[in-house]
């Protein structure tokens, strides 16, 4: 039985991800802060014939962090789905600063450090992978959220890079760009997300990609389009007009 880990498990996106795995038939391990609704959900997942275990952890917290890193390293790990991550709207002199590096260490470092933890693994035996969630947000300047915007073209950057570097270890990157998404991400961080696609649905999407070994997915027609505009327009107006779109999102 194949093992794959989700970080961010206890909604949206990554409990879509646990739930889709486990259906395939996947052992899946459940990260995230709030325990009881990884465990609710790992019930599901029993009682539906699958299996999954709870590893509740603040990865904001280096203490925990270090943790699961330690065991990532003594599991076999077929795939990381690296999704955890939050956003934080508004001016940036109006935004809590601690929130703001909380957000810079979750969305960025732990990300990194969990990539880091189970990329060897993966170099030796010459499979498995990794999806990282980045968004539509990591090709554009985000005034009103540019911190976040700044943490998705990381992510965005540092895993199109590892994929270059990876070509022929038999360990594929797929880096899964969603546009606007149903979950609890807009509520979190504080402004309203117009044109929502199910969380389902970016995870199946993901997957597909993930199983095509493809580099580089952005959910919907749409989405994809806006994510090519910077091709073809001076970067200073991209920033002016994500500002007229973003503005007044409370
Ligand atoms: N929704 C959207 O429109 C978009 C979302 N994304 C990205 O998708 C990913 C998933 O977000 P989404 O499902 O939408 O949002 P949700 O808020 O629904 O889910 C976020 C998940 O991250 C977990 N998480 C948050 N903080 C921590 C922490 N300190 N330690 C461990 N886990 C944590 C949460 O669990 P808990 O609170 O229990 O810890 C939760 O399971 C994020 O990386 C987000 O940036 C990208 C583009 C668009
Ligand atoms: C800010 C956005 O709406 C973006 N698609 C994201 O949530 O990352």
């Amino acid at each position: 039985m194949k093992t794959a880990v989700v970080t961010g498990a206890s909604s949206g996106i990554g409990e879509a991800f646990a739930k889709m795995l486990a259906h395939k038939g996947t052992r899946v391990i459940l990260i995230a802060r709030r325990r009881e609704r990884l465990e609710a959900l790992k019930e599901a997942i029993l009682s539906g014939g699958g299996q999954a275990d709870v590893w509740q952890a603040d990865l904001t917290q280096n203490r925990d962090l270090e943790a699961i890193c330690d065991r990532l390293r003594q599991e076999e790990v077929d795939l990381l789905v690296n999704n955890a991550g939050f956003g934080l709207y508004g001016p940036v002199t109006e935004t809590d600063p601690d929130r703001e590096q909380s957000m810079i260490q979750l969305n960025v470092s732990s990300l990194v450090s969990l990539t880091r933890a189970v990329l060897p693994q993966m170099v030796d035996r010459g499979s498995g992978g990794i999806i990282q969630i980045a968004s539509t947000s990591s090709f554009l300047p985000t005034p009103y959220m540019t911190a976040y915007g700044a943490t998705k073209a990381f992510v965005l950057h540092y895993s199109e890079g590892l994929a270059a570097e990876l070509k022929g270890t038999g360990v594929t990157i797929t880096t899964v760009c969603p546009g606007s998404t149903q979950s609890e991400f807009a509520g979190l961080a504080g402004f309203r997300q117009t044109r929502l696609m199910a969380s389902e649905e970016v995870a199946r999407q993901a997957l597909l990609a993930f199983q095509q070994k493809r580099i580089t997915l952005v959910t919907g027609v749409g989405n994809w389009f806006l994510t090519r505009l910077p091709r073809f327009l001076p970067r200073t107006w991209m920033g002016a007009l994500v500002a007229r779109l973003f503005r007044d999102r409370t």
